[in-house]
């Protein structure tokens, strides 16, 4: 089990493994300014390296900057010190799929209007060809559904239509702010394997945030845990587990050690 800290001699930067780089954060800090003038320091140096087709959780206690490195990453909020490169120049606008953990659909719009939608807000306005919407919803089993409204589906439907609508523009990067924090313990578990569903047919890559070290065990590749402010990487850990996960994972003892080991640094 790896296990890195900034006292130890492998830095939390180390670069995954198995993957080609996709990502490279360097030196990201980032300082709000509130209303009343006093400055708030919520990113301190980060560095992390993304590979390609890696999954990444980020785990930390409330308020130490996961959803402000995340929207780093996605672009939305470029006022920051530090670089954040692409090791292939990002096409704009489409290679990053967000998910947020209120699923924000258009209730007016079908399911298969609600995933087109990513598609329609593009510049071209190609519609979505609807062997592909349907392609989508298959994915995370809503084929079925593609006719009907948000108000008719269960929290846990909409959250898989608002995860396949990110997809829709087949971005390079998954990002997910506590996609699941809504939702009841049964129904994550069966997100979950969605997204392993989704993993496997896409091999996106996806860095989500949690505040469960169960999900950030199962689903992850790595694990980066920070520290509270300011934001810090405290340490990153490899999952010492291969990417054929099921419910038989949960119950393995490495499991429950390595998820341990995370509650113990958030502590
Ligand atoms: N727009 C803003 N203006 C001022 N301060 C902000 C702003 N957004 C976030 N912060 C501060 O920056 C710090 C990091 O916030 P952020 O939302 O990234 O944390 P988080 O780790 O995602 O928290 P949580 O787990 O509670 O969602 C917090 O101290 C927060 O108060």
């Amino acid at each position: 089990m790896t296990h890195h800290t900034h006292e130890d001699t492998a830095p939390p930067e180390a670069a995954a493994t198995d993957h080609r780089r996709l990502l490279e954060i360097r030196g990201v800090s980032k300082e709000y300014v509130s209303v009343k003038g006093a400055s708030v320091r919520a990113l301190d140096d980060v560095n992390l390296d993304i590979g390609d087709g890696e999954i990444i959780a980020i785990i930390g206690p409330s308020g130490c900057g996961k959803s402000t490195l995340l929207r780093m990453v996605a672009g939305l909020d470029t006022d920051y010190e530090g670089t954040i490169e692409w090791t292939r120049a990002p096409r704009p606008g489409r290679d990053i799929g967000f998910v947020f953990q209120e699923p924000a659909l258009l209730p007016w719009r079908t399911v298969a209007r609600n995933v087109s939608l990513g598609i329609e807000v593009q510049k071209d306005r190609s519609d979505l060809p609807t062997d592909r919407v349907d392609q989508l919803l298959e994915l995370v089993g809503l084929r079925d559904f593609a006719k009907s409204y948000p108000k008719e589906l269960s929290g846990g439907m909409r959250q898989r239509v608002a995860i396949v609508r990110a997809l829709a523009y087949d971005p390079r990067i998954l990002l997910m702010d506590e996609p699941f924090g809504a939702l009841d313990a049964i129904t994550r578990d069966k997100l979950h394997d969605d997204i392993l569903r989704i993993w496997a047919a896409t091999r996106k890559t996806i860095v989500f945030v949690t505040h469960s070290v169960e999900e950030a065990a199962y689903l992850a590749d790595r694990v980066v845990v920070m520290s509270p402010r300011p934001g810090r990487l405290r340490s990153v850990h490899q999952v010492p587990l291969d990417r054929n996960r099921d419910a038989a994972t949960r119950q393995l003892p490495v499991f429950a050690e390595f998820a341990g080991m995370l509650r113990g640094e958030l502590a």
